[in-house]
């Protein structure tokens, strides 16, 4: 069981199952012996944190481009952490990652994908990146849905289009309106695999290999 931990990175449209899966996963792969952490992003208890917290509440307007700098500075503030823990052995199974960065600004007038991905380059990139596939109708039928600034059925579609044309070879399409347990036996599988295989590579520069 030794060598380096997996980057594995959870992606969707807002109400999509991510928090749900990432929590099924961690328990599974600590279960079956594995060094394992979650994280979330946006980390919403650092102080880039508040105020991106503050904004999706609609509490604080902010420019785009401030905010779409603000969700990278709190993916970098924790990227010595990550690769710390990785080169540890710990596999990090990470809730949202640069991709909600680049898919939702690019939803917003006069941001382009390539802008977007800017800030980014150069994060530890994902070994593999589970895209929870759900269309922004059946996420809106599911618990709490209009709450916060981007849950808004005409947004979340754009948003999923984008996150479309950011699938690299590293990504795996996921059926996420299938069964809770279903969708975790297909994810579990996946993360499987990709835990044993990465032990001996490098970690790679996101955007930049
Ligand atoms: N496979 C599923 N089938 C039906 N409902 C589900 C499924 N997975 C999750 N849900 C429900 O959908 C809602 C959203 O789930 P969850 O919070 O895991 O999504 P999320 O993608 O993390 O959402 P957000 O990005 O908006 O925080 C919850 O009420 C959850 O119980
Ligand atoms: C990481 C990231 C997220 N967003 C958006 C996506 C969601 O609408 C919220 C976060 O909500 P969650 O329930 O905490 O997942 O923020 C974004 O616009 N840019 C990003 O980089």
């Amino acid at each position: 069981m030794s060598g380096r931990g997996a980057l594995i990175v959870v992606e969707g449209i807002d109400r999509s199952g991510k928090t749900t899966q990432c929590a099924k996963l961690v328990s599974a792969l600590l279960s079956q012996g594995h060094k394992v952490e979650v994280m979330k992003f946006p980390d919403r208890t650092t102080e880039t944190g508040k105020m991106i917290d503050a904004y999706l509440q609609r509490d604080q307007t902010l420019d785009d481009h401030v905010v779409h700098l603000l969700f990278s500075a709190n993916r970098w503030e924790q990227c010595s952490n990550m690769l710390e823990n990785l080169h540890k052995g710990v596999s990090l199974i990470v809730d949202r990652y640069a991709y909600s960065g680049a898919a939702y600004t690019s939803a917003k007038q006069g941001f382009t994908l390539d802008w977007c991905k800017n800030p980014d380059k150069g994060l530890p990139d994902p070994d593999l990146v589970l895209f929870l596939n759900l269309s922004s109708k059946e996420a809106e039928s599911r618990g709490g849905y209009g709450e916060e600034i981007y849950e808004k059925v005409e947004f979340q579609k754009k948003v999923h289009n984008n996150f479309l044309q950011l699938k690299s070879k590293q990504w795996k399409v996921i059926d996420a309106s299938q069964s809770e347990e279903n969708v975790h036996r297909e994810m579990l599988n996946n993360v499987n695999s990709v835990i044993e295989n990465v032990k001996g590579q490098q970690i790679g520069k996101l955007w930049l290999d």
